[in-house]
């Protein structure tokens, strides 16, 4: 990363590449994304920026995959681009959102574009747009500006495959100006972003579907009737040949395992080999197409999916700030859920995943004490490492459209199935602002920050304790006082859960505690939030 610090507090020198994020800042609208006057506003103007950036030629050259959906869409890009990334071709792969650093959305041959190359095509495109601009072609907004810089970026580099991700929507998305794609896929469909797109199923699928172009096949996964019903008929307008894929096989891998983890990322997988064959064949390299409709996969397509990663989706990440005593003491498990579905994936993930990391020190350091000790509801898990106990702790956030009331219970009850417990709930608010492209910038700290959803999230979580409580558990939940001021860094701890007036307070707790307590592992479930997500790892990830 170019700057930014661990705590947010000092001020961040001015580097070019702070350079760029400020001048890219300052083409955020006012307007929230979640409004409809601005979606779609002059989709045309998109073909003047084209013409500015003499893009128009190199656009219907490429070679083009593009994915549309409600959910899955960045996984099944990161899927398709690591298969033919594996079948030797160069590739270019535009994503969003990011979570640290903007160069994330912009991966050639599987890698971040690195700053250098970064700079030089974001002023290329810049400053051409900065003094052909007028009243009449305004700057083009945030998303519009990453997506020809994209377009810019891939056409400069010439790689052999364009992978991209639809921002919002279908239709009036900017990677929409692509006119001539080799073949298009729609990931799961399902209620989002609604305030724009619509309130119903069909309505939604009928934004997505109109990334289909006349004659181009596309792809899909089963979708509810409501969704494919619209979907087909969409298709049959333009002449599209519409199939269905089924969820990958697991049993195709050789006994290897997705690297993107959960069960939904076999709908995913299943999407990106289909788009990935179809490019095979119809851009005429058919030395790998004759296996399409075997038993096996080609081993390029397993390596493909067993290696592709995404940040933020079932991350491991030890805090990288702690001292070196403690090193090792402090672990995150990230993952961006925000719907109940998604929450209840994310729960199952955890548990699995703290278990395996137990066994797996267990093996390295048979565990000197083997009593398991259980404080009220919580069971602190031997981890074996060097004999120290585990101990789950939550770091929860999400955005007021949703409803902690069916995310909190999935999520609680997905863990204490497979006998996870959390010893304390950490709720904050987000630091960064949806759009932000910086990584320092955390807002300050001070009495004003509105706490009271935070504060809401913590009373769901308490009352689902006591509610789960029941006859059997003897040890008494400490009921919060409203308003009580435990120090300056927690606005308001209780015995299960506290919150923070940010996520640095928080990571300080965090880190004091474990030096407090030297024989304990901290294992930090981090979820509800991408972009809570996102700001962990700015502040624990090096
Ligand atoms: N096919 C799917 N069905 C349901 N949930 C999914 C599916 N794929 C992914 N998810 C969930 O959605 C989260 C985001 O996945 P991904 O980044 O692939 O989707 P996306 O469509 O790019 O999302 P975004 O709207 O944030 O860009 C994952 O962490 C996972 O919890
Ligand atoms: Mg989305
Ligand atoms: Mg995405």
């Amino acid at each position: 990363m170019a700057e930014g610090d661990s705590n947010g507090s000092s001020k961040p020198t001015v580097t070019p590449y702070r350079e760029a994020l400020d001048a890219l800042s300052s083409l955020i609208t006012k307007r929230s994304r979640a409004d409809k006057s601005n979606y779609g506003d002059r989709f045309d103007v998109l073909f003047d920026y084209l013409k500015i950036l003499e893009l128009e030629e190199a656009i219907s050259e490429m070679k083009i995959i593009h994915v549309a959906g409600t959910k899955g869409k960045g996984s099944t890009c990161t899927f398709t681009e690591s298969i033919l990334r594996n079948c030797g071709f160069r590739t270019g792969l535009f994503t969003s959102p990011h979570l640290i650093d903007v160069r994330e959305r912009f991966r050639l041959d599987g890698m971040d574009i690195c700053e250098e190359k970064f700079l030089a095509y974001f002023w290329w495109c810049y400053d051409r747009l900065k003094e052909k601009c007028t009243e009449d072609i305004p700057m083009p907004t945030y998303f519009r500006f990453l997506a020809l810089l994209a377009f810019k970026i891939f056409s400069a580099e010439q790689v052999d495959v364009v992978i991209l991700e639809v921002g919002l929507g279908g239709k009036f998305d900017a990677t929409n100006v692509v006119q001539k794609p080799i073949i298009c896929g729609v990931s799961s469909l399902g209620y989002d972003h609604m305030e724009i797109l619509g309130n119903t199923l069909a309505q939604i699928a009928g934004e997505k579907a109109g990334i289909f172009k006349d004659g181009i096949p596309a792809f899909t996964v089963p979708q509810p009737d409501e969704a494919m019903n619209v979907l087909e008929q969409k298709a049959s307008e333009l002449n599209v040949h519409l199939q269905v894929v089924e969820p990958l096989d697991a049993k195709l891998l050789n006994g290897l395992k997705l690297r993107l983890e959960g069960e939904h990322q076999y709908l995913n997988a299943g999407l990106a080999i289909a788009l990935s064959f179809t490019w095979l064949q119809r851009t005429g390299h058919h030395e790998f197409t004759h296996m399409e409709k075997a038993s096996s996969l080609p081993e390029q397509f397993i390596k493909g999916l067993t290696t592709a990663s995404l940040q933020g989706r079932a991350q491991i990440v030890t805090d990288q700030y702690i001292n070196a005593e403690s090193y090792g003491d402090l672990v995150f498990y990230l993952d961006g859920a925000h719907s109940p579905e998604s929450m209840e994936m994310c729960a199952r993930w955890f548990s699995l995943a703290i278990k395996e990391d137990s066994q797996k020190t267990t093996f390295n350091y048979p565990p000197q004490n083997n009593s398991e000790s259980t404080i009220g509801l919580v069971q602190e898990h031997h981890d074996g490492r060097y004999g120290k106990s585990s101990m789950q702790i939550l770091l929860f956030n999400c955005m007021s459209v949703r409803d902690p009331q069916l995310l909190l219970p999935r999520l609680m009850k997905a863990c204490a199935s497979h006998g996870v417990y959390f010893k304390k709930a950490l709720f904050v608010p987000n630091s960064s602002v949806y759009y932000k492209v910086g990584s320092h910038a955390l807002p300050p700290t001070d009495s004003q920050v509105d706490l009271s959803w935070q504060f809401a999230l913590q009373k769901a979580w308490e009352n689902l304790i006591q509610s789960n409580k029941g006859g059997e558990v003897k040890h008494a939940v400490a009921v919060c006082e409203e308003g009580k001021e435990d120090t300056k860094m927690s606005g308001k701890t209780c015995e299960n859960s506290a919150v923070f007036p940010s996520l640095p307070f928080a990571i300080k707790w965090l880190r004091e505690s474990v030096h407090r307590n030297r024989s304990v592992q901290y294992q930090v479930l981090v979820t509800g939030s991408l972009h809570l997500v996102g700001d962990v790892l700015r502040l624990v990830k090096k």
